[in-house]
């Protein structure tokens, strides 16, 4: 019996209708060479698909979903505003409360601006950096994904690291010439950039804890060195927070490493798994953003009241504890794997950062994409297709990282655990 036989059917249509079937290329499961599935519903820490299979859910729409799929605030929440209406196109008190929110817990925001997208996030804080310092080079990492705007889909981490495609056709040399990559943890390399270009420098963009090439924390202080380089040079420091701000910590990843950017940029739990993003920081900059300033950025659909009062009703559940459940649930997790791997010789690393999980196939410490990219690849699709079966849902490559959620129990843990001991028995390298 094909397990998958609705989701496959869906997808011979959907390849017709949609570029390779899907309007995310990291949805196709190409690396992981299995039907991605369609998914019928989501409750708590589970999604089922329309096959009628139940899994244990550690995509999480991508990360936003901290809180569970359709967590019964959230959709109370949704349902009392969209009886009001979905959209004005004038302000709504929502926008206030949840920038509120944001500016409380992360101090380095003192203004924001709500867009749609981590993409748009990220690009706009790159035209303000730019704007602002008179500035055109910036500097990214390698393996680090930041959307898809021109300027950042160069050597980028997440779906353009899984299909290969490190520098997109489309994109003008003129424009890829002004972003520099070196390597994620790197400060030598960092050092030598600023020494060649120093006060050309925009911005340094960075993700705090890097997700997109897998899970790779920063090491040996590299973002309280790259604050320290940033300031000597009148650069601005980015911090790309779409996939670690409230995920890493109550206070983001900058809370979580006491270091604090000139801009942030936000994105997928401020949304609480609506389309949201948002880019925040200094005043001193933020007012040069239109209509305070002369820096233009608009949306028709920005702080739209839906968006707004699901980021309100996700972030309302989130306390400092928390946290610290979520990464008791963690450890159990990353625990068991290593004694798993242990037990059936199968070559194993760890990174982790709050609830953002990386697990490699390798023997070699993962500091950056190329070590990143020592990871077994082959094994990495016979463990997910393994995991899969067993009803637990990875994101479909592996280089990208694990969530968990609030919704989560220690008994899920233990399945998780046991089918990863299951996969692992037939590890035979
Ligand atoms: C760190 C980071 N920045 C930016 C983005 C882009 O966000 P979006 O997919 O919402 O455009 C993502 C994820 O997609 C991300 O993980
Ligand atoms: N870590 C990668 C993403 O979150 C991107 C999701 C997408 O492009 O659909």
């Amino acid at each position: 019996m094909n397990r998958y036989e609705k989701s496959q059917k869906l997808f011979e249509e959907a390849k017709d209708l949609l570029p390779g079937g899907v309007n995310s290329p990291v949805r196709s499961f190409k690396s992981v060479d299995m039907t991605p599935i369609y998914t019928e519903k989501g409750k708590g820490s589970r999604i089922y698909d329309v096959d009628g299979n139940e899994y244990i859910d550690y995509v999480l729409s991508w990360g936003p979903l901290i809180v569970g799929h359709a967590h019964d605030a959230v959709v109370s929440k949704l349902k009392e505003v969209m009886e009001k209406g979905t959209s004005f196109g004038t302000n709504v008190a929502y926008e206030n409360e949840l920038a509120k929110i944001v500016i409380d817990r992360v101090p380095s925001i003192e203004k924001i601006r709500m867009v749609n997208s981590g993409t748009e996030a990220t690009m706009s804080a790159l035209r303000l950096a730019r704007g602002y310092t008179g500035r055109d080079k910036i500097l990214k990492f390698e393996g680090n994904y930041h959307g898809h705007g021109d300027s950042l889909l160069i050597k980028a981490g997440s779906g353009v690291a899984t299909l290969g495609l490190p520098d997109s056709p489309g994109v003008p040399e003129s424009i890829a010439q002004n972003t520099i990559t070196v390597p994620y943890n790197d400060m030598e390399s960092v050092r030598y950039v600023f020494e060649q270009y120093g006060d050309d420098l925009a911005a340094v963009i960075v993700e705090p804890v890097s997700g997109n090439m897998g899970v790779v924390p920063p090491v040996n202080d590299f973002l309280q060195n790259l604050r320290k380089i940033t300031e000597d040079h009148g650069t601005l420091l980015i911090f790309d927070e779409v996939m670690t701000g409230f995920r890493v910590g109550y206070n983001c990843a900058q809370g979580h490493f006491g270091v604090s950017p000139d801009l942030t940029c936000l994105g997928k739990v401020i949304g609480g798994g609506l389309p949201v993003g948002a880019y925040g920081g200094k005043r001193e900059i933020m007012q040069r953003i239109a209509p305070e300033g002369d820096i233009y950025q608009a949306g028709t659909l920005s702080g739209n009241p839906l968006a707004m009062a699901a980021g309100i009703a996700t972030l309302s559940q989130l306390t400092e504890e928390s946290y610290e459940a979520i990464n008791e649930k963690a450890d159990r997790l990353v625990k068991g794997f290593q004694d798993a791997a242990e037990e059936f010789g199968v070559p194993l690393q760890v990174n982790r950062a709050g609830s953002m999980l990386g697990f490699f196939f390798t023997d070699e410490e993962v500091i950056n994409f190329e070590k990143a990219q020592t990871s077994d690849l082959e094994w990495f699709a016979t463990y997910y297709r393994e995991m899969a079966e067993q009803g637990i849902f990875l994101p479909p490559s592996q280089f990208e990282g694990m969530f968990l959620s609030t919704e989560h129990t220690m008994d899920e843990i233990d399945q998780t655990v046991e089918a990863a001991r299951n996969a692992f028995k037939k590890y035979n390298k």
